[in-house]
């Protein structure tokens, strides 16, 4: 590889220069690289093959804590067939894979991927970005520009305003890094002691620049193996132990910078916490929150982590005081305020938050006022256990009381809950408990009851609320019946929380718990940071999954793959510790003891990727998840949208991708017609199933956009950036158009479900079609050449003219409770039908059996 001179003392252009270099590298010898990985691979399987063969993989998960390394043995057969177990090479090809890999055996090539990931030049850039909003840099040392450009040279050393001795240091590290001879002749300081008197200013880029060495030696290891370097013995071992210390270094200052963070936060704690009492009582009587009128319903579209800038709340008011000292946050995020301000003001308040976008605050801050204030309580319920067990650890570690009641509690242990809420001023602050347990403990109701004569009771949190109604995708028969509390505790406010809520779902929620001038608020579902792709599905799909896995730079990367069923759990999962990959199967076929423990396990990264059915859902916390992988047809795009919500919730880019096969449809049927619900549930979840098979059809709508818009969100996709495989494709694509305008000035219509509204729209024969027709007077243009619609175009112009507000939905609760959706004329029709409002259907003229079916319809 042609060499190229480091530039030295600008870490921008360093960072220009390693991104080039990354890139140019890419280009030639990516191909190489992962050849060599299988190689390597293929070698040792040869060697372990006899012993292999036996191997019964169904104990694979057992036996993983005896495995010598991540890397087992893989090859480029098991890659490229389903049938993984005989391998078949010719003698030259062993005799090749032997002369590669015989000197390097020993090196750990996974390893240098890890190298490798810290060189992106986005991340150091972010964690520069993130030092400098953190102040860490005094303002002379940074400049970022509002385009988030780095635009000066002022993060080079010359200019890092720090003592000169650490000055010293850090510019030796920089020339070090354009040196690795002078590098590997560096004797590194073994106590670590310097870094004692170093402060983050000066820490921090050090830091780099010990992983920039680090990443420069492995490179030219990685050159050594590629051939692009003359092996030599001696030098290798140098490269390796020079390795080791940077690693070990970085280790240190990591480890440094930690110890200053959390002496700060230490400091900062001790020193607020001290009166927090004191000062709480004497301002929240006089210091409530006020509550801006006219936010009733919120939509935003600003992005997912925004702080809550909308909310004019005084920073030393009691709410902030909590949430710094009690729940060491800095700020809040978006709506949280507002959402704790209703809660604070005694309404009922329906929050409809993305995954990961911080529900939980959103009461429990309130929960913990609302006990200092006059020592009530808050009921908490949610619907799993492990729920609940992780709050109430959470809650716990940051000190604050919180139990929960369950059935397979000691008795002893319950009664003393029971105690403590007899108390007269009780210190528990949240009550949690499962709505079957509300619905069948005769004491725990007693209990509420009592605190509630007493004026004890805070409120009711309905957590996961989208289980109340029957058109959401998780519904729990039990959660209906929590309408009775607004009947056993009138004025006791409640709070329904949610991350998935289509409209429909959202009315139903709020009428079946009879919240009553309830504050809607409401959030953009939009992740920004997620990436949505559908790739079809073919007979191979755990090759697709590996393939997908590697060309995304994911090898190292935590992620999720859902399937449907827990046997194809266990075989990708499988398949994928062939490949190399820490993965660990999980699903309700486990027992409680080895879901927890592989849970565990894969927070604190010991396996990588979970191989999960929809068990592994609720409650999932894990920041730094970098992919969502639908091995199979979700079932539902609420519960699609919640799964991959589980990606990304630290921000950065993350990929969700769907292996959609039409097939996998007929899986979905069977699991609704042996299933558990009603005749009604059941045509709910396959008309939820139309929906999801409807967004994997669609090659034309941007993905962001038809998600937003199944949530009742619009959504401009010039904001997707690209970030789906349509919009991608869409640069590519020739587009023939639709005219809406000639068709709506003849769709009059009452009373008419979506459904129905497409049915109609198709001309469709069937009976009951006929009769809405009729009886509804809905008139169809003359001319109207029905069959040149596909039916998913006509879906398409529905959501397109509900989205434009030509038409709306109308929600209406029957007499039984459940509510429906009917179809009326929007604000613009009128303006569609005065032809002052023009809207064009897009439609994919790609395939040639798409061009057939959808004869193009033009103004
Ligand atoms: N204001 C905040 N600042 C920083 N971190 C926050 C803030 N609010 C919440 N978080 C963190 O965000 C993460 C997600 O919060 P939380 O569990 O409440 O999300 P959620 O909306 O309930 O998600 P899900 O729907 O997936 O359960 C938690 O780790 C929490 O500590």
């Amino acid at each position: 590889m042609q060499s190229m001179t480091v530039p030295r003392n600008n870490l921008k252009q360093q960072l220009q220069w390693y991104e080039q270099y990354r890139k140019e590298r890419q280009k030639r010898s990516e191909v190489n690289f992962e050849t060599y990985i299988w190689e390597q691979n293929t070698k040792r399987r040869c060697h372990q093959q006899s012993a292999e063969r036996d191997m019964n993989f169904t104990s694979l998960q057992e036996k993983e804590n005896t495995l010598p390394s991540s890397c087992e043995n893989v090859t480029r057969k098991d890659l490229h067939s389903t049938s993984s177990s005989n391998i078949n090479l010719n003698s030259n090809e062993v005799k090749e894979i032997n002369q590669i890999t015989d000197l390097k055996d020993d090196m750990d090539i996974q390893d240098w991927l890890v190298d490798l990931e810290p060189l992106d030049p986005m991340e150091i850039k972010a964690e520069i970005e993130e030092w400098t909003r953190s102040s860490k840099f005094s303002a002379n040392n940074s400049n970022i520009a509002s385009n988030d450009e780095i635009v000066t040279s002022d993060l080079s050393i010359n200019t890092v305003n720090a003592p000169i001795t650490a000055l010293n240091t850090i510019e030796h590290f920089a020339i070090l890094c354009d040196d690795v001879d002078a590098c590997l002749n560096f004797s590194w300081p073994e106590d670590n002691h310097d870094l004692l008197n170093m402060s983050l200013t000066e820490l921090q880029p050090l830091l780099v620049s010990v992983k920039i060495i680090k990443c420069k030696i492995s490179e030219e290891l990685y050159e050594i193996v590629e051939g692009d370097k003359k092996y030599d013995n001696s030098r290798v071992s140098l490269l390796k132990i020079t390795r080791a210390n940077s690693k070990k270094r970085i280790g240190a200052i990591q480890q440094r910078i930690q110890q200053i963070e959390c002496d700060t936060m230490g400091s900062f704690v001790s020193s607020s916490s001290t009166d927090f009492g004191s000062r709480l009582s004497e301002s929240v009587e006089n210091d409530t929150p006020t509550i801006d009128r006219d936010s009733a319903t919120v939509i935003s579209t600003s992005s997912y982590f925004d702080k809550d800038e909308t909310t004019q709340s005084s920073t030393d008011s009691p709410v902030y005081r909590v949430l710094h000292d009690t729940f060491k946050l800095a700020t809040f995020r978006q709506n949280q305020l507002k959402a704790i301000n209703a809660a604070l003001n005694g309404q009922d308040v329906f929050v409809l938050m993305p995954t990961g976008g911080g529900k939980s605050l959103c009461y429990q801050l309130p929960a913990v006022l609302d006990n200092q204030r006059s020592h009530k309580i808050t009921i908490v319920i949610s619907p799993l256990l492990s729920l609940i067990q992780d709050q109430i650890l959470r809650l716990n570690s940051l000190g604050i009381p919180a139990l929960d009641l369950q059935g397979n509690q000691d008795l002893d242990r319950r009664n003393l809950i029971f105690f403590e809420m007899q108390k007269a001023s009780p210190s528990l602050v949240l009550l949690y408990l499962t709505p079957e347990m509300l619905g069948k403990s005769i004491k725990a109701i007693e209990s509420i009851q009592s605190l509630y004569k007493r004026g004890l009771l805070a409120r009711f949190v309905i957590d996961e609320a989208h289980c109340v109604s029957q058109w959401g995708h998780d519904f729990r028969p039990d959660y209906k019946d929590l309408g009775q509390l607004r009947k056993k505790f009138p004025g006791v406010p409640m709070m329904a929380l949610t991350a998935t809520a289509t409209s429909r779902v959202k009315e139903d929620v709020i009428h079946n718990l009879r919240m009553e001038n309830c504050e809607i608020i409401t959030q953009g579902f939009n992740r920004p940071n997620l990436n949505y792709k559908v790739i079809k599905k073919n007979t191979n799909s755990e090759k697709q999954i590996i393939e997908f896995i590697h060309s995304s730079g994911h090898v190292r990367h935590c992620g999720i793959i859902y399937c449907t069923s827990k046997a194809s759990c266990e075989e990708v999962a499988k398949k994928l510790r062939l490949a190399c990959f820490k993965a660990a199967f999980y699903h309700a076929g486990l027992d409680a003891v080895d879901r927890t423990r592989i849970q565990d396990d894969w927070h604190s990264n010991k396996y990588k990727i979970i191989v999960a059915t929809t068990a592994f859902g609720m409650g999932i916390d894990k920041p730094d998840v970098r992919f969502v992988i639908h091995h199979s047809l979700p079932q539902s795009l609420e519960g699609y949208y919640q799964e991959t919500g589980r990606a990304g919730r630290d921000g950065n880019p993350s990929n969700c991708v769907l292996l959609y096969s039409y097939s996998d449809k007929h899986t979905i049927d069977r699991l609704i017609v042996h299933g558990e619900g009603n005749y009604e549930q059941k045509q709910q979840q396959r008309a939820n199933l139309r929906e999801m098979l409807k967004y994997c059809e669609n090659q034309v709508d941007c993905r962001r956009q038809q998600i937003m818009a199944y949530f009742g969100e619009q959504f401009d996709k010039s904001q997707c950036q690209f970030t789906c495989d349509n919009c991608k494709n869409a640069l590519t694509q020739q587009r023939s158009t639709y005219d809406a305008q000639k068709d709506a000035k003849y769709n009059r219509h009452k009373d008419v479900t979506l459904t129905q509204y497409v049915n109609i729209l198709k001309g469709s024969s069937s009976k009951s079609t006929e009769n809405v027709v009729k009886t509804k007077q809905l008139i169809l243009p003359p001319n109207f050449k029905t069959s040149t619609l596909s039916t998913i175009d006509v879906d398409r112009l529905i959501k397109l003219l509900l989205l434009q507000d030509v038409l709306t939905e109308r929600y209406q609760p029957n007499e039984y409770g459940s509510v429906y959706s009917y179809i009326e004329l929007g604000p613009n029709a009128e303006a569609l039908l005065k032809e002052k409002l023009k809207i064009v259907l897009p439609r994919v003229e790609k395939h040639s059996a798409v061009k057939k079916k959808n004869i193009t319809i033009s103004p």
